[in-house]
């Protein structure tokens, strides 16, 4: 159970309508080989046939209408889709008919209750700079409404945008504006060498429309996703890697901006490990999912105030100075209680770590059950962590202080870092984690991986391949705390996915006798696998 890959059930099966590259290392080919890489079952739409190597394309012929439809409806019939990556489409007709298609299928879709991500990569060009689809301006807005995201680079945003993006300013201009009339989240690629505020490094913007099952709070924002750039020319196919990667992971059930950061890190792990092959431009390599926190990248919300994307060289010097306190004996079963009583009466059991989490900020005696929980965890030498009431922590010097992200926004954390107290993040996904662990926090909680009824949460439950796939991108950095729905009959496969610590609420409040609740659960969680 170790292996997350073990834990997925069956491969989703994702669509790709696009183009064949007769060279292999784009279009439909590099369409399939990504999301078989990526543990999903591709089917192939194709729009056109190229005659193309790594240094010129020939010819291109698009299929048919009836062809294109044919193929659609096909697969639908029989293998319908968990997502859907559309690439090359050779001519306005096609663009048409797709969005017609797409418009039908997505009513069928819904009244079944289902979502199916669409992922549109507007290529317009091969790497070699042969131009791949006719017609001197494709309109792309009869996709207005149908799309999860769209993936232009800098140059294709410019001819969507018709205008130069020759700074910052305007390329968030641009990627706003084209999210606004296509009515979709926007990735807005800075891989290739564009413009010179985007050359030292990979900056790609995101831009976040109506995405479904994240944080209110990052919804409607943009990020900047930053990596360094990977020295290769053997970049064919990059653009159709990425956004065949991003389809594959919201296909295995991540929300979008999980897909977008995976598939970033497969992207840059490939091109680090591409080949040469033709005498052009060689191909990246296929390096299944990505498991090297080093592969995924920066993330920075874009404010007014500071636009730009950060350089890495100096975000990276500054985590390391900024880390917070390390805690050198492992969390264990970590008890989460509303009272004081019962945070004694678990004490009493022997837990080692706790965390107070009174929600209503107008309780009456908040400090004083602040300041009484402190003295309890010293008297029973306990860690106690209290929830979000971050500047009383200070006052009356806790072990530590639990923050969601959303409060991050609002916390001081150079404060929190200088009188010492260790921080625990709270996580719900690939993306925040990644955020999460920017601030070098003390351990990153991670849920809830089963329904719970103890809080109303934006996201979906994570389940335990999901947990698995966290665990291990995060092993010997950070503890992990795995949080939500666990009790006596799930703690076990919790266990197995090799999580360090566990975090509960029901499990203990509402038993009879939560102190032989916590003993319990103790035992079976210090038990050997
Ligand atoms: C160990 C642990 N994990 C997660 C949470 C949730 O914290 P947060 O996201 O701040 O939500 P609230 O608890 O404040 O509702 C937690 N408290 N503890
Ligand atoms: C407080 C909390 N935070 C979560 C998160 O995922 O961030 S889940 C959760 C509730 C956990 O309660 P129980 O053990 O009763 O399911
Ligand atoms: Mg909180």
């Amino acid at each position: 159970m170790a292996n997350p890959d073990a834990l997925s059930v069956k491969r989703p099966i994702v669509w790709t309508i696009a183009g064949s590259d007769s060279g292999g290392g784009a279009g439909i080919q590099a369409d399939l080989a990504t999301m078989s890489d990526l543990d999903t079952h591709a089917c192939s739409v194709i729009t056109a046939v190229t005659a193309q190597s790594s240094v010129t394309v020939a010819l291109v012929e698009s299929v048919s209408s009836k062809m294109l439809l044919s193929q659609l409806d096909t697969l639908a019939s029989d293998l319908p889709p968990a997502a859907i990556k559309i690439g090359l489409l050779a001519n306005q007709s096609q663009i048409d008919l797709l969005a017609n298609w797409l418009a039908k299928q997505r009513t069928n879709w819904l009244q079944l209750g289902i979502k199916v991500p669409v992922i549109l990569d507007p290529v317009m060009v091969a790497t070699c700079g042969d131009a791949l689809a006719t017609g001197a301006g494709l309109d792309f807005s009869p996709f207005k409404g149908l799309l999860t995201l769209i993936t232009p680079n800098v140059s294709e945003l410019a001819v969507l945008a018709a205008t130069e993006l020759s700074s910052v300013e305007a390329c968030i201009l641009a990627a706003k504006n084209l999210s606004e009339t296509l009515s979709t989240s926007v990735l807005a690629k800075g891989g290739d060498n564009g413009p010179a505020w985007c050359q030292q490094q990979a900056n790609d913007l995101l831009v976040c429309v109506g995405v479904d099952g994240i944080s209110d709070k990052h919804q409607w924002q943009s990020f900047w996703l930053s990596s360094k750039r990977v020295e290769t020319a053997n970049n064919h196919g990059t653009g159709c890697t990425l956004s065949s990667a991003i389809a594959a992971v919201m296909a295995h059930g991540f929300v979008l901006n999980d897909a977008v950061v995976v598939a970033k890190a497969y992207v840059n792990a490939g091109l680090k490990a591409s080949y040469q092959v033709g005498l052009g431009p060689g191909c990246l390599a296929r390096t299944a999912w990505p498991q090297d926190l080093g592969e995924f990248p920066h993330v920075k919300m874009v404010s007014t105030s500071e636009p730009k994307p950060v350089l890495l060289e100096t975000s990276q010097a500054k985590a390391s100075d900024k880390g917070f306190k390390r805690i050198d004996e492992a969390l264990g079963l970590y008890p989460v209680v509303a009272d004081l009583d019962i945070l004694e009466t678990l004490l009493k059991a022997g837990a080692k770590t706790i965390q107070l989490r009174i929600k209503d900020p107008n309780a009456a005696d908040l400090e004083q059950s602040i300041i009484q929980a402190i003295s309890l965890g010293r008297d029973y030498q306990a860690r106690v962590f209290i929830n979000d009431h971050w500047q009383l922590a200070i006052k009356h010097q806790a072990y530590g202080v639990h923050l969601g992200q959303e409060d991050l926004i609002a916390s001081n954390l150079a404060q929190l870092q200088s009188a010492n107290l260790a921080l625990g993040l709270s996580s719900h996904s690939y993306f925040e984690i990644l955020l999460a662990n920017q601030h070098q926090p003390s351990y990153i909680a991670f849920g809830h991986i089963f329904p719970t009824t103890t809080k109303v949460m934006p996201s979906k439950p994570q389940g335990l391949a999901k947990l698995a796939r966290y665990v291990s991108l995060m092993k010997g950095e950070l503890p992990i705390v795995a949080i939500g729905g666990i009790d006596a009959t799930t703690l076990a496969s919790v266990k197995a996915t090799l999580v360090d610590d566990v975090a509960v609420v029901r499990a203990l409040t509402q038993a009879t006798d939560p102190q032989a609740a916590f003993k319990a659960l103790n035992k079976a969680w210090q038990a050997e696998v």
